[in-house]
């Protein structure tokens, strides 16, 4: 049985969680309203009608949910700053919003549990989609002064930041598949929100630079295996080809300072436009990846789709959100990272979503324990196969609102009553108190 002494003496457990989705307090102590506040709010988005207005009122219980994460013997907590919590208009500052992060930083270290802190994790300022939101070159700028506001507000105290979470997610599902906010359906838009969430990232690395010089700064995408779903050599090279739009796209760049060759000639052909020195910006140097892992993507040949493929469901023990239960994959995509690119890695999230069900005030996720002792395992199998890997986030501290599933997804090893906002710890948070101290 794996053991908390198995791995390096310095490496981190903690949990990710996410500011919309877990804070509620969505229009309180001056707070602007984000891209995510009016795709809830539309009628049709949200699988179940609902929204983030309360969620797990995480802005007035934070006290009580860090005294939690101690209880359980976290080393770290991966959080999210609301852009426009502390900017309403993108621009202009809320010190209201300010001191809500002032305070939950110093609750976190005054329980010696390390920040890591997240930037940007989807709720961008609704003031500046108005002015073209990631659409926009300028939103570089208003990125870099966010950052550089936040830097002089908390780097004397965190020294662990991630620029951006997911951009694969905030402009393919945000501007391309129309699945998330602000829920546009233009290839061409989500090929131009990709660059310039890149740049935007890169011009944050480069502030950071200056503004927090004993600290370390990442990015973390969504990291997919991507396999073919037949033995036919076509799907071998549609899942090559899927794997660079996906996966290569939001590397490369980052580390190389150029696109991967086979999918540019694709996106120049759709809008990609690179301007004079992007390339340098977007690969200012990062300390580490971030690897946000969750199951494997299966893709076919198929002629009758314009892109040439088509995702299919493989036939493994799957998760709530239908997402395959797939360990080696983890393994697999650590090994490739290290490989690939020779930075240190964090998993950013990894975790699942259950048919979590209280019972006699219990709440017997079995399935969830298994999945973490699975995963934690190929990830020490990595560690001892020479990845660098630092650390390791639970996705999630607590159960939380789920994008376009709402409440309905449950991934917390904490379980949240949302009618009483009860916290309850799951069986799986008390097996990961007693792993952290094997
Ligand atoms: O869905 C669970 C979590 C979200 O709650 C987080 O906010 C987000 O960072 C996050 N990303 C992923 C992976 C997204 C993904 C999986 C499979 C296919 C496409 C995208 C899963 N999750």
């Amino acid at each position: 049985m794996i053991k908390r002494s198995d791995f390096p003496k310095n490496f981190v457990f903690g949990t990710a969680t996410a500011a919309y989705q877990i804070e509620g307090a969505a229009n309180e102590d001056g707070k602007g309203p984000s891209i995510w506040d009016i795709f809830s709010h539309t009628p049709g988005k949200i699988m179940t009608g609902e929204n983030g207005d309360v969620a797990c009122d995480h802005y007035h219980r934070f006290k009580e949910d860090v005294q939690l994460m101690k209880e359980i013997g976290l080393d770290a907590y991966r959080f999210s700053i609301s852009w426009p919590r502390v900017m309403p208009d993108g621009k202009n500052i809320n010190q209201k919003g300010v001191d809500f992060y002032n305070r939950l930083v110093d609750e976190l270290l005054e329980h010696d549990i390390t920040p890591f802190i997240t930037l940007y994790h989807w709720d961008l300022p609704y003031a500046l989609y108005e002015k073209g939101g990631w659409l926009n070159s300028d939103i570089a700028m208003y990125f870099r002064a966010y950052a550089t506001f936040m830097f002089n507000e908390l780097g004397d105290r965190v020294k662990h930041w991630i620029t951006l979470n997911e951009p694969w997610c905030s402009s393919f599902l945000g501007y391309f598949t129309g699945e998330h906010a602000p829920g546009h359906k233009n290839l061409q838009e989500a090929i131009v929100a990709a660059h310039n969430l890149l740049r935007s990232h890169g011009h944050a690395v480069q502030s950071f630079r200056e503004e927090v010089k004993d600290g370390t700064i990442g990015l973390t995408n969504v990291v997919m295996k991507v396999e073919p779903g037949d033995s036919r050599p076509e799907s071998f090279l549609a899942a090559s080809l899927v794997d660079k739009f996906v996966n290569a796209w939001f590397h490369d760049p980052v580390v190389f300072g150029k696109y991967p060759e086979e999918a540019v000639k694709v996106y120049q052909e759709r809008g990609l436009q690179v301007m004079e020195n992007d390339m340098d910006i977007i690969s200012t140097p990062i300390d580490f990846f971030g690897v946000n892992y969750y199951t494997r993507t299966l893709v076919v040949f198929d002629t009758t789709n314009p892109l040439g493929f088509s995702y299919v469901q493989g036939d493994l023990p799957k998760t709530e959100m239908g997402w395959e239960i797939y360990p080696q994959g983890l393994f697999d995509m650590l090994v490739t990272l290290k490989e690939r690119y020779r930075l240190p890695l964090y998993i950013t999230e990894n975790g699942m979503a259950g048919p979590d069900k209280i019972e006699n005030g219990k709440v017997k996720d079995t399935y969830r324990i298994e999945y973490l002792e699975k995963h934690f395992e190929k990830a020490l199998e990595a560690i001892n196969a020479g990845v660098n890997l630092k650390g390791y986030f639970i996705w999630s501290l607590m159960d939380n609102f789920e994008w376009a599933y709402g409440y309905s997804k449950r991934f917390g090893i904490i379980y949240v009553d949302y009618n009483t906002q009860k916290r309850i710890l799951k069986d799986s948070a008390y097996w990961l108190k007693d792993f952290l101290i094997s």
